[in-house]
């Protein structure tokens, strides 16, 4: 990487946030994450001074409201995470003319085709969530010539609250518990989109902006599971550092209702991402067993 490069990322402790700054100071690279009250998205005008002192080269926004079933109740607030706080960073990238890139998600799309989505697949979200990151795509590729649009899924890490942890929480203290079998999607490591983010920037930095960059792109973890799936081979991780399986019921959507429709389907092509940038991520389940591995060595799942 370019030593001059010099990475601003909007969220500082979300999973994806705190997989950045471990990635970048492994490689020696200059990234600084920064959250609220500082930098605040639902307070938009709090972005420019902080942005402009550090002089970047590249914006990176890991922060959102992520909170899938709450947002149902909370539309206005995710709005303002989501979309419009995002619109203002990306104008700001844009006077300064540097890449912008945005994160979004799996579930702007409904989920009823059969095979995995591309990037130009009609989009169709079931929720409050999926609808305000859909308008954060499409007011940051508006307000920023260089923008960037990751979609990545089912994100998971030793940091934050994610899946993973929730159901290694359960194991604790649960014989038995029900998880949905009829959605499927690619399960994605933080840590792997951290290392594709930077190598991505390493590629901008290489060959400079080329038109082919802006748009949306999938980048999520290889291979496909259902959140059973991924439960099971979660637990049969765990149980190769002494945690007790629990049985795990296959349930149907309809028998695990949940206040916002997730997409029975969000397996995402990744195609278009290794094309453009040669970026490729690891099987979820390889990634899966490095996560549990980290959790145990740092004493998180006694
Ligand atoms: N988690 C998942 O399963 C998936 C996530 N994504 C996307 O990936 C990206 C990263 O997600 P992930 O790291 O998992 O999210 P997390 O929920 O772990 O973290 C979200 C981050 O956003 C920050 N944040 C919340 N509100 C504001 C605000 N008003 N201003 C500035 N920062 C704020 C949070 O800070 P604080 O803690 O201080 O509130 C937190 O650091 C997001 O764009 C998300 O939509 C996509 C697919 C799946
Ligand atoms: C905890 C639990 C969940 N479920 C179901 C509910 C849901 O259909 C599915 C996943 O549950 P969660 O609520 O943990 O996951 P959810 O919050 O829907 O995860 C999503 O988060 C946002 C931010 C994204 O962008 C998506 O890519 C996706 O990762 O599993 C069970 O069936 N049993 C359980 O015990
Ligand atoms: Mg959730």
């Amino acid at each position: 990487m370019d030593r001059k490069e010099r990475i601003f990322v909007i969220g500082s402790d979300g999973q994806l946030a705190l997989s950045l700054l471990e990635a970048a100071s492994a490689r020696n690279i200059t990234l600084e994450a920064f959250g609220p009250p500082s930098v605040d998205l639902t307070n938009p005008s709090s972005l420019e001074a902080p942005i402009r002192n550090f002089k970047p080269t590249v914006i990176v926004n890991a922060a959102a409201y992520t909170a899938v079933d709450a947002a149902e109740d909370n539309e206005d607030l995710a709005r303002s995470i989501n979309a419009t706080g995002p619109e203002v960073a990306a104008q700001i990238a844009d006077e300064l003319d540097i890449p912008f890139i945005q994160v979004s998600t799996d579930y702007v799309f409904d989920g009823t085709k059969k095979d995995a989505y591309v990037e130009d697949d009609p989009t169709g979200p079931q929720g409050a969530y999926g609808r305000t990151k859909l308008e954060g795509e499409d007011l940051v590729l508006s307000a920023a010539n260089k923008a960037i649009v990751l979609r990545t899924s089912w994100v998971y890490s030793p940091f934050g609250k994610n899946f993973l942890k929730t159901m290694l929480m359960l194991a604790k203290t649960r014989d038995e518990l029900g998880v949905v079998a009829d959605q499927v999607g690619n399960p994605t490591y933080a840590p792997d989109i951290a290392e594709a983010i930077l190598a991505i920037v390493e590629q901008i930095a290489q060959t400079g902006w080329r038109d082919e960059f802006r748009g949306v792109f999938h980048l999520a973890g290889t291979g496909t599971a259902s959140w059973h799936e991924f439960a099971e081979a979660i637990f049969e991780a765990g149980t190769a550092h002494g945690l007790k399986r629990p049985h795990v019921k296959a349930l149907t959507t309809a028998d695990y209702p949940t206040p916002a429709k997730r997409p029975a389907n969000s397996r995402l092509d990744c195609s278009k991402l290794a094309e453009t940038f040669g970026v490729h991520l690891p099987s979820w389940e390889q990634s899966m067993v490095m996560c549990v591995n980290r959790l145990s060595e740092a004493g998180e799942l006694g």
